[in-house]
This record gives structure tokens, sequence and C-alpha cells, in this order.
């Protein structure tokens, strides 16, 4: 089937947005009067949605506490409210990842966003680095009734772009991505930059690894022409 649309997850695929997540999360670590932890460490927090970043980081602890409900519906104010003031200070475009974008458009797509981070971040954050533009259409950790690894969010955005699932491509950083994917039947690439939740992307169950966007937009021509009917 040829491919007319590509899906991009956006933390550790597009954006490296680990400086403000990481300030964020550990300026609400501050406020409840626990210890700063690594960036990497909340690197591999990273992909579940911001819900799931504040419980994992709040169960960082020394006593391994759980974090209950509770903690972490005040952990989430917290969070929030941080985020809200440095979402975008740091977060940068991993290199290839304009070209990528302008060669996927070039070449007819239709593209998407399809992130667990909530809209009140995503949009913004879209905005602020200058590539909001290039999207028909943005679906976010709270744009659906469940969030990646499920895979509504991914035939959510196919409906609204008007594409099969099998005229999709999806292309991520981690296992959320991977399953939602594959369990849309969408093919799907992955990028060994991101964060995957600190484990090996060599290990996902992926149609291929490339080392930018700007490659995945040269992985989709050259299989477009492969599969291209005669
Ligand atoms: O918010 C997250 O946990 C990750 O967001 P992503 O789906 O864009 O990687
Ligand atoms: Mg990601």
């Amino acid at each position: 089937m040829t491919l007319t649309a590509a899906l991009f997850d956006l933390d550790g695929t597009l954006l490296d947005t680990i400086p403000d997540l990481s300030q964020a999360a550990n300026a609400m670590r501050q406020d409840l009067g626990l210890a700063t932890v690594p960036q990497a460490t909340i690197a591999s927090y990273v992909g579940k949605g911001t819900e799931n970043l504040v419980m994992r980081t709040l169960a960082n602890n020394p006593t391994g506490t759980i974090p209950s409900q509770d903690d972490i519906r005040q952990g989430l104010t917290l969070f929030n409210r941080h985020y809200h003031a440095c979402n975008g200070d740091s977060a940068v475009l991993y290199p290839g990842a304009l070209e990528g974008l302008q060669a996927f458009k070039d070449a007819g797509y239709k593209l998407a966003i399809v992130t667990n981070k909530p809209t009140e971040f995503t949009l913004p954050l879209l905005e602020r680095s200058g590539i909001a533009a290039f999207f028909d259409c943005v679906v976010c950790g709270d744009t659906c009734e469940q969030k990646k690894p499920q895979p509504m969010p991914f035939l959510h955005a196919c409906s609204l772009l008007g594409v099969q699932p099998g005229q999709a491509l999806a292309i991520g950083d981690s296992i959320n991505d991977a399953l939602a994917a594959r369990a849309a039947g969408i093919p799907v690439l992955a990028v060994p930059y991101g964060y995957n939740e600190g484990m090996d992307v060599r290990d996902l169950p992926v149609d291929d690894i490339v080392t930018s966007i700007a490659e995945a937009a040269h992985w989709a021509a050259n299989r477009k022409t492969e599969y291209q009917e005669p």
C-alpha cells in the first residue's frame, strides 16, 4: 500500500525535551523536600504521559514508598506549574528533524503529531519550536480515552487525516510508539537517540531503525518505490 501519511512522536523523536521536563520534575521534588535526580533518570520515566512521569518521579524516594493517588495529584499540580513556566526553554529539534519534516511535506505526505504529552503543553511547544505549521492534525495524550501503547491515538490520527492505517508510517523513539503502531497495523520506524524508558531501541518490535527523521523520509521514499503497484 502506498504511504501517504507520516505520524510523528514528539518527545525524544522530533524534540529533545528532557532538560525542561527534568527541570520541572526536579522543581516538583524540591517543593516536596526530595533531593533532585539526574536528567538521565528522569529521561527513563518519560514515554507514558505526564501523570506516569510524576508517579515514577515520586516513587524514586529514599524509603521506596509507593505514591498514593493524593501524592500523584499534588505532584501533578506542582509539576504542571513548573513545566508551564519552562516548557520549550531548552527544547531543541534533533539533527535532521526539520529537513525530514520538509522532505515528507515535499513528497506530498499528510503529517500528524501523535504524542502522550498533554495538549496544554504540546500546542505551545510546537508553536515555540517553529514546527506547528507542518502538521495537519495533532493528537495528544489527553485527546483519546487511551494513550500509546494502546493503538487508539494512532487510529484517531489516521481517521482525522482520512487515511487507512496501512497508508501511514509511524516514527517514534519508544516501546509505546512501537506497540501502539503495531497494534494499529501501522508500519513503524524507531530513532535511536530518544528515551525509550532507558531500554535499547534494537529490541523494539519495529520495521526498521533510522538515524534521523531525514533518513526516515529516504526510507519512506524507497519503500514507496519498492511497493508501488506497477
Ligand atoms: O509525554 C510523554 O510521556 C512522552 O511523549 P511522547 O509520546 O511525545 O514521547
Ligand atoms: Mg517519545
